[in-house]
């Protein structure tokens, strides 16, 4: 039943009963190989203490395939579903803080916004002639070696970096490379965590391998080592989607693994795509890295599609141009769903997404990943305002069910409190959600009220404790700045509550996106403009001599163009500038690329 709508390949990959390696193309079914494996794997937990770990890179594709199993009826209580920190503060950390000397005193995770404001105030307070954006702690310059120590590649950084590490210790502040890094130190300090944990792991599915960061790779080895063969693990991916290497993210080998896991691996793959037309295939494969042959497996296969390059548009003509390549789809019999217009940067899309409001009334649109508190997704705040923000559905029932269930959790530990306590559980956390109202109209004091009176609810006063306050203020802050930079930047985002909700309103519309929000996606059409020199690769990318700009070219195009079923439309407007007034370039692969392309 569970292998009723596979492939041969997909099944051979569902049933292999060892550690696997499974690289496979654009669209060829890697989300629903992963469904299935969990699907099958569920149904075969040799004992009620097991558990099976699917680790996702967002948290939105632990939801994807939490919503698949649904579909398929799977009962997901002994799933456990998220990217590697949660796994690791909800697995490692927090289990065994009392044995790490930086944590047993108790301590307070950070996130990016609080990370930055540190930084912030270290520039501030000594000259280290850097710039804050040049310093992202997982950028390249901090790079962590296998055996878990970290190398500061440019002298100069050195002072500031050490001072942020005090800075952490002298708060007792935990960010998120700190809490992989003490996870790894607990693991190999103490040896009986990782036999413990490979005890209830069954098995461990990485998805999106090829974007997992080496001191992820250590703890999963750690765990799969310490079982010697009582966990099975299976990481699945794309090589030519490593899309976040300027974050560290490595796809290792089958040989590298092995090494890791010190034992044998089998590496499968997948050939067929049930997405795209041959057409499309043949285009995308102009930026593939890899080898491998994809051939259209669906029934659009033979579609011709439409691919086009425009070089010549103004930017000021662009909102006309997209309104006319989305009228163009709908006339075909497309729905506005399966139209995404894909952009390199998130800050481009609100000005267009205004403009075509204006230009299509009659269109919805789908903006959602730039809600101005997308910045915090792993705050607790983020967690409670988003059940806040969005209504009950039939189609978000499972989904707020898992967040209340993660809200409840964590903040039992974050008082003190035993997590098991029914007062914390799902039920009452939505329970109190839907009880609170509030009048206010925007969406600051709107939040401030509901969240203060969410707490009160637990008889929780947030100045008790710490960490939450912390966490509190960071997220407004981190909604503030990102509100702030937009009002910067000539497109203010807008700030009443009514607005908060339609960024979470359920995906309706043609959708708006940055390419990397896009990942796993698919769409009838994908519309792609901003394909310039600076946006795409990103400045960053260019500065940094240690990165290969062509390969991150090469990959962004790679993503764009493979989320593409029929139709693909590629923009490099005109008219763009540097902060200095300096024309932007065209994308240096793409201007250069020879294809017969279709008129627009
Ligand atoms: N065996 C199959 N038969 C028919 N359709 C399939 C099959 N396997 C996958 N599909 C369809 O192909 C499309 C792509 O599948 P999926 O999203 O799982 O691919 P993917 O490998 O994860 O892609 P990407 O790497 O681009 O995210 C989906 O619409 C899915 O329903």
């Amino acid at each position: 039943m569970i292998l009723e709508d596979l492939n041969d390949e997909q099944k051979k990959a569902v049933c292999f009963d060892d550690h696997l390696l499974l690289t496979a193309c654009p669209g060829s079914g890697k989300t629903r190989v992963i469904s299935h494996i969990i699907a099958y794997e569920l149904g075969r937990l040799n004992s009620l203490n097991r558990r099976i770990v699917a680790l996702t890179f967002t948290i939105r594709a632990a939801e994807e395939i939490e919503r698949r199993l649904h579909l398929m009826e799977i009962e997901t209580s002994r799933l456990w579903s998220g990217n590697i920190h949660a796994f690791c503060l909800n697995w490692i950390l927090r289990p065994y803080a009392g044995f790490h000397p930086r944590t047993q005193r108790g301590f307070v995770i950070i996130d990016a916004v609080k990370t930055n404001e540190i930084l912030e105030v270290l520039l501030q307070k000594d000259d280290y002639s850097i710039i804050r954006e040049d310093f992202k702690f997982n950028s390249p310059i901090v790079k962590i070696q296998p055996n878990g120590s970290f190398i500061v590649k440019k002298p100069t950084h050195m002072p500031l970096f050490e001072a942020y590490r005090t800075e952490l210790e002298i708060n007792r502040f935990v960010d998120f490379e700190h809490l992989l890094f003490y996870s790894l130190e607990l693991l190999r300090s103490c040896p009986k965590i990782a036999v413990t944990l490979s005890g209830v792991f069954q098995n461990i599915l990485i998805d999106e391998f090829q974007d997992t960061q080496e001191l992820q790779y250590q703890i999963i080895f750690e765990i799969v080592t310490a079982g010697r063969g009582r966990t099975k693990v299976s990481f699945v991916g794309d090589c030519d989607q490593a899309i976040f290497s300027s974050l560290g993210g490595v796809a290792k080998s089958k040989e590298e693994i092995e090494a890791g896991i010190k034992a044998k691996v089998e590496s499968l793959d997948l050939s067929g795509n049930y997405r795209s037309n041959q057409r499309v295939i043949n285009y995308y494969r102009n930026f593939q890295t890899t080898p491998i042959e994809i051939t259209a497996r669906s029934l659009i296969r033979d579609n011709p599609g439409k691919i086009t390059l425009n070089k010549t548009l103004k930017r000021e003509n662009l909102a006309d141009e997209i309104a006319k390549l989305i009228q163009q789809s709908l006339n075909q019999g497309i729905v506005e769903e399966e139209i995404g217009i894909l952009v390199p940067q998130w800050l481009l899309i609100l000005p267009l997404a205004r403009k075509l409001k204006h230009l299509l009334p009659g269109v919805s649109f789908d903006a959602s990943g730039i809600a101005p508190m997308s910045d915090s997704r792993d705050n607790l705040f983020y967690k409670i305002a988003r059940l806040f923000l969005t209504a009950p559905s039939q189609r978000l029932y499972k989904v707020r069910q898992r967040w209340a269930t993660e809200i409840g959790l964590e903040l039992a530990l974050s008082i003190g409190c035993n997590q098991e306590n029914p007062q914390f559980s799902a039920r009452q956390v939505l329970k109190i959600v839907n009880s609170i109202q509030s009048s206010e109209t925007q969406a600051d004091p709107y939040l401030r009220e509901c969240l203060t009176n969410f707490l009160f609810a637990f008889h929780v006063k947030i100045s008790d404790f710490p960490a939450l306050s912390i966490s509190f203020e960071s997220y407004f802050r981190g909604i503030q700045r990102r509100i702030e930079r937009a009002k910067k930047e000539g497109d203010p985002l807008p700030e009443d509550i009514e607005s908060f909700r339609n960024f979470y309103r359920e995906a309706t519309g043609v959708v708006i996106s940055t390419v990397h929000g896009a990942k796993g996606e698919e769409y009838e059409t994908i519309i792609a403009f901003g394909l310039l020199k600076g946006f795409l690769p990103h400045w960053n990318d260019i500065i940094d001599k240690s990165i290969d700009e062509n390969d991150v070219s090469r990959k962004l195009l790679y993503v764009i163009c493979s989320r593409a079923k029929n139709n693909l439309h590629l923009i490099m407007e005109g008219g763009r500038t540097t902060r200095k007034g300096d024309p932007l370039e065209f994308n240096n692969l793409l201007s250069n690329l020879q294809f017969e392309y279709d008129e627009p």
